[in-house]
């Protein structure tokens, strides 16, 4: 379970304050996936942000009684001059996972080669993406926290290979994920909650959250 109890979250912009959060109260539960749509620039980063321990809310809990992943595409954890190969290793440590494992099953899905052994600096965008998502389905987790649908990347075969994990692993796990537009969470999600005003209508399904959506944009 993953649970935020009267959640607030602001910006300060220097002309007056933004509003991510208002008071939010809702629960995800295993085997519930939830969408959350919104605009652009209205806070679906800091809310998976939140979600993922990322963030802090202003106020309010943020509880969880599960293992809960870092964003999909998330690099923070990542060291730069370090290689895949140290990356995945030591992430791996982390979580308390065999390192021989966490770096064989990154290597097989990201396909990037001898690459896999030079600095993750040196990394095209989609490498990154690509490193960053194969950490990702290495570890097992109950709930995936996805921003905005998979990670952009032109590479067929590695959107064949990581696609069909990520499915296999959506059978038994649950998703949390966010968008600006219905369709990516129609892949993932029956349940649907709008994010408006810093407010978030939780509807039963995505249809009627979709129909919120789009008479409220
Ligand atoms: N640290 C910060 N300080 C000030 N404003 C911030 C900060 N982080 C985010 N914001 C603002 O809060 C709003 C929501 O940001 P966020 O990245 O969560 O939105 P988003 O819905 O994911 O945006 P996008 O769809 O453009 O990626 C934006 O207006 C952003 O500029």
């Amino acid at each position: 379970m993953l649970e935020f109890e009267n959640v607030s979250k602001s910006f300060w912009t220097g002309r007056g304050r933004k509003v991510i959060l208002d008071r939010a109260s809702f629960r995800v539960e295993l085997g519930q996936s939830l969408g959350i749509l919104a605009p652009n620039g209205t806070g679906k980063t800091t809310i998976i942000n939140m979600m993922a321990g990322l963030e802090k809310p202003d106020e309010g809990v943020v509880r969880k009684s599960c293992r809960v992943s870092f964003p999909l595409g998330f690099m923070g954890g990542v060291v730069s001059r370090h290689t895949a190969r140290e990356n995945a290793r030591f992430i791996a440590r982390l979580y308390g996972l065999d390192p021989d494992y966490v770096e064989a099953f990154s290597r097989w899905v990201c396909g990037i080669d001898e690459y896999f052994d030079m600095p993750v600096g040196t990394y095209s965008a989609g490498m990154k993406a690509r490193f960053s998502f194969s950490l990702l389905l290495a570890i097992e987790f109950d709930i995936y926290l996805i921003d905005e649908g998979m990670p952009a990347s032109t590479d067929v075969e590695f959107n064949r290979k990581a696609g069909s994990i990520l499915k296999d692993r959506l059978k038994t796990a649950t998703v949390v994920v966010v968008s600006h537009q219905a369709e990516t969470l129609e892949k993932f999600c029956r349940s649907a909650a709008v994010l408006r005003n810093g407010r978030l209508h939780m509807f039963d399904t995505l249809e009627e959250a979709k129909r919120m959506y789009d008479y409220a944009t």
